[in-house]
């Protein structure tokens, strides 16, 4: 089978949502398909209703094919801070036209204040590996390692965009979705996540160096977190750019000639580059005159992260059968 799905941003890009059917007859929810987790949670009848705020919610006593799976619980804390936990029910799902009959669906019974404020995210479809699901007493599959072996290949797409819609693909690769060769790299994922390695990095017309940079696809990530030494040397090119501390993160002028940023992948010399447009990430003031800029710190994480302002310069191709993760221009 082969599948392929819309996904939607919301304002500045903060996240996509595509839209998931789950059940019978289908409730479609709006849902942020995330590399970086791997918990398919939803808000719901059973979601604390001050906690509710204007999201399309699940409802399994209205779906013909959900079971419970009694005593099953999960609770999920993100890398931001934010958190949610309820219960499981196992349903039908599908995504773009591709169908798993007995999904793990789990459904919200508290949600923190980072998902109560966002009506239009109605929960979280994660595309990570299944050590990291935190469903107790057994950890449940994701909605890709189920279909993976119904796939006529067993990888997804992702081809997110600025401002603009993009698409997921399963089982296939689009050759009109991208330019040039895609190429792979080994993924470790020890971490439950997509962790892969780039060899160096540049920034504008600057020569390559020679550090690493160690991080992981993450679609339900914002922006591309890197290390200190990245950072300070790509903001150092900005004229303008600032450590606000306030806001706890670099900001740049609006109107800046903000650089580019290339990273290599592969040891054959290929690279995405993410224009520096992309890195003036959105207006914090009314005027528009500072932006928030889209590369920050990967301080305390521990890898960095190559959040959709990475992602949404390539096609990126996330192969779960030998574990490797493509990047191609588009
Ligand atoms: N993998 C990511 C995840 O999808 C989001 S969870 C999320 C929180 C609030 C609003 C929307 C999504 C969080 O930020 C980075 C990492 O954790």
């Amino acid at each position: 089978s082969t599948g392929s799905a819309q996904t939607n941003p919301e304002k500045n890009d903060v996240e996509y949502l595509t839209p998931v059917s789950i059940g019978t007859p289908g409730q479609v929810l709006n849902l942020d398909l995330d590399t970086g987790s791997s918990d398919l949670w939803v808000f719901s009848s059973l979601t604390t209703s001050s906690q509710v705020n204007g999201q399309t919610l699940y409802d399994p006593t209205k779906s013909t094919t959900a079971n419970q799976l009694q005593g099953y619980t999960w609770q999920i804390s993100y890398g931001d801070g934010s958190s949610s936990s309820g219960d499981v029910y196992t349903d039908t799902v599908t995504v773009g036209g591709v169908t798993f009959s007995a999904q793990a669906v789990q459904v919200a019974k508290t949600v923190s204040s980072e998902f109560t404020s966002d009506p239009a995210n109605h929960g979280l479809l994660g595309m990570g590996f299944g050590s990291i699901n935190t469903v107790e007493p057994v950890a449940q599959k994701t909605f890709f390692d189920n279909i993976m072996p119904d796939l006529d290949l067993p990888l997804f797409t992702a081809d997110l965009k600025r401002s603009a819609p993009g698409r997921y693909n399963f089982g296939y690769i689009d050759p009109s979705a991208y330019k040039g060769e895609i190429t792979y790299v080994p993924v470790d994922n020890d971490s439950g996540f997509w962790a892969w390695t780039s060899p160096a990095y540049a920034i504008g017309s600057r020569n390559f160096g020679n550090t690493t940079l160690k991080g992981i696809a993450d679609t339900g990530a914002s922006l591309f977190l890197l290390p200190s030494a990245a950072v300070s040397e790509y903001y150092g090119a900005v004229f303008g750019a600032k450590y606000d501390r306030s806001q706890g993160a670099f900001t740049v002028p609006c109107d800046a000639s903000a650089p580019d940023f290339t990273f290599v992948v592969g040891d054959h010399g290929a690279t995405i580059t993410v224009p520096g447009n992309y890195i003036k990430y959105a207006p914090i003031d009314d005027a528009g005159k500072t932006c928030f800029g889209g590369i920050q710190l990967d301080t305390g994480i521990g890898f960095s992260i190559f959040g959709d302002v990475a992602l949404k310069s390539a096609f990126v191709v996330f192969n779960g059968g030998n574990r490797t993760i493509g990047w191609a221009t588009k």
